[in-house]
């Protein structure tokens, strides 16, 4: 017992930043309580989000032999008939072995985890709900709200886990479909839909608005699309989801603007809602908004009641496991009084659909609106030695440049180890340096990263007036 608390610490969820904030305030000496209703440690992010999907996504492409379809043509496999439990059998090694880490994580730094659904009393008290109906209370001098977002599911869906299903229905797949719909092209229904696409299954994205994942640089995606469509994805843009039928055992979506796609099955990945509904909130003088968010101050992550934080997805953007792992660090910090982490200014963004966008700083657009003069400077993957060795036909690499500053102000790539390479752009970006650093840098040959350097040469031509050029305009003499 802390002071005339039970506990100094009580975080609720277990997912990335609920674990860290623990973790973090173990480390700090003080006690700790995580409850998770979840039986099993590690939140949305290890048992129906990041984990199972990436985890999915790698079965796939070792199973269909992807990456080597580059050089043995579309028909090649390493496993003739996949089925969704070649699927599951992976995906139950790597999270129990998740679990194992984390339940390991939680016992070695003395962090408690009690297993029941939480909800407040006060300021200070919260009421645990077991098992089997039996439940107690626990007080904390401070709590952190990491409950994290469950699917959206409007009730004009008629979800039945088996033919229509949201993004944690998909992980429990018994059977695999041959067509598939997808309703919303954000980032959950394009890494499923692309992931899908790659099992040979034809699937269809219906997205309300003009375009697909509306936040990432405009011609990344165009190259993105290019792709997907040139093997035999379809899209329905600009077309908000009216109604789904079930006709003859097949969900039929039905788009505004009167078309229909009939699939075997579909998948609604329409946006999350914050877990707050029973949390009972008002209790410790909290309200959530509409879609079940919290408001925090952005640099402690606390609410606006003193001694409680919210971190992770309930906070909304950028709903990552990597932020919110630093928000939980941050919060513990805060909470135990310790200074806090300086928090980088740009933090990468990671889309692992087939093929891998990362992106980090600003897009091309971004830099126009914001008035920078910039120059861009553009790689293909398969322009570099290591594309021709892995059989790559996709792919590119793009800087945004500040033209007066010749600072780099983003980066933004599609295609194989996207989300390993971005990390390059990202130091270069945190550290304020030029694209200068890419020109003079020796990098590794052959390897991906070296689109890097080819991206840089790229602008350094597009920036630079060529010396026959200025000789011809008279300003140069030509030796
Ligand atoms: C399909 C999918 C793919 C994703 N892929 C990526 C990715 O590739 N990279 C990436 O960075 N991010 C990804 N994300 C996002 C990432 O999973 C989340 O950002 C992250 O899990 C949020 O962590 P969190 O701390 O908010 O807690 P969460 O992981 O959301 O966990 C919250 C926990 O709180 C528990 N809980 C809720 N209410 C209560 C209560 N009242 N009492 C007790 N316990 C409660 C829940 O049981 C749950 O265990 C993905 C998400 C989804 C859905
Ligand atoms: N790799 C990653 O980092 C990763 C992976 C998955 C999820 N996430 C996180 O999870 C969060 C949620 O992702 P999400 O994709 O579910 O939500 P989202 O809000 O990003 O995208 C939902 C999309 O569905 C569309 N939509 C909604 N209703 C529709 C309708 N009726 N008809 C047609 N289109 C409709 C919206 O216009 C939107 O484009 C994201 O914020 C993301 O940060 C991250």
């Amino acid at each position: 017992m802390t002071g005339s608390f039970d506990y100094d610490l009580l975080v609720i969820g277990s997912g990335p930043s609920g674990r860290r904030a623990a973790v973090q305030a173990s480390k700090f000496g003080r006690s700790v309580l995580v409850v998770d209703a979840n039986p099993r440690v590690g939140g949305v992010s290890v048992h129906t989000g990041t984990i199972p999907s990436k985890t999915l996504r790698e079965t796939v492409l070792n199973l269909t032999g992807w990456r080597e379809r580059g050089f043995y043509g579309m028909a090649y496999r390493v496993k003739k008939d996949i089925g969704a439990g070649d699927l599951q059998a992976r995906l139950t090694k790597t999270l129990d072995y998740e679990v194992d880490v984390l339940d390991h994580q939680f016992s070695r730094n003395g962090v408690q985890v009690e297993r029941g659904f939480a909800r407040f009393l006060d300021r200070h008290r919260i009421e645990i709900l077991g098992e089997a109906g039996h439940s107690h209370v626990v007080s904390a001098d401070k709590i952190v709200i990491a409950v994290g977002t469950t699917p959206y599911r409007p009730s004009n869906v008629p979800f039945d886990g088996k033919t229509v299903l949201d993004s944690d229905d998909i992980v429990r797949l018994s059977q695999l479909p041959r067509s598939l719909t997808v309703i919303g092209g954000g980032v959950i229904g394009i890494e499923y839909a692309t992931i899908f696409s790659a099992l040979d299954v034809r699937v269809t994205v219906v997205e309300a608005r003009d375009t697909i994942l509306d936040f990432i640089d405009r011609e990344t995606v165009a190259d993105f699309m290019h792709q997907l469509r040139d093997r035999g994805m379809n899209f329905r843009l600009g077309a908000p989801l009216e109604e789904i039928r079930i006709e003859a055992g097949q969900p039929v979506a039905l788009l505004d603007g009167g078309r229909r796609v009939r699939s075997e099955m579909l998948l609604f990945t329409g946006g999350r809602t914050g877990a707050t509904e029973r949390l009972d909130l008002a209790a410790c003088g909290l309200e959530a908004d509409k879609r079940g968010r919290l408001k925090v101050d952005p640099d402690t992550f606390e609410t606006e009641v003193p001694g409680i934080y919210a971190t992770g997805d309930v906070i909304g953007f950028p709903s990552l496991a990597s932020t919110s792992l630093e928000q939980g660090r941050i919060a513990a910090c805060h909470a135990c009084g310790e200074a806090l982490p300086a928090a980088p200014s740009f933090f990468p963004y990671g889309i692992y659909s087939v093929p891998e966008i990362s992106t980090v700083g600003l897009t091309e657009e971004q830099a126009r609106a914001q008035g920078i003069p910039y120059e861009c400077g553009i790689a293909r993957l398969r322009e570099t030695s290591r594309g021709h060795i892995m059989g790559l036909s996709g792919g590119m690499l793009k800087l945004v440049i500040a033209l007066d500053t010749r600072k780099l102000l983003g980066v933004h790539i599609v295609g194989e180890s996207a989300t390993e390479l971005i990390h390059i752009g990202q130091a270069v970006l945190n550290f304020g340096g030029t694209f200068d650093y890419f020109i003079d840098a020796t990098f590794n040959y052959p390897t991906l990263a070296e689109a890097y350097k080819v991206a840089a040469l790229d602008a350094w031509n597009r920036i630079t007036p060529r010396r026959d050029e200025l000789a011809h305009a008279g300003s140069v003499p030509m030796s």
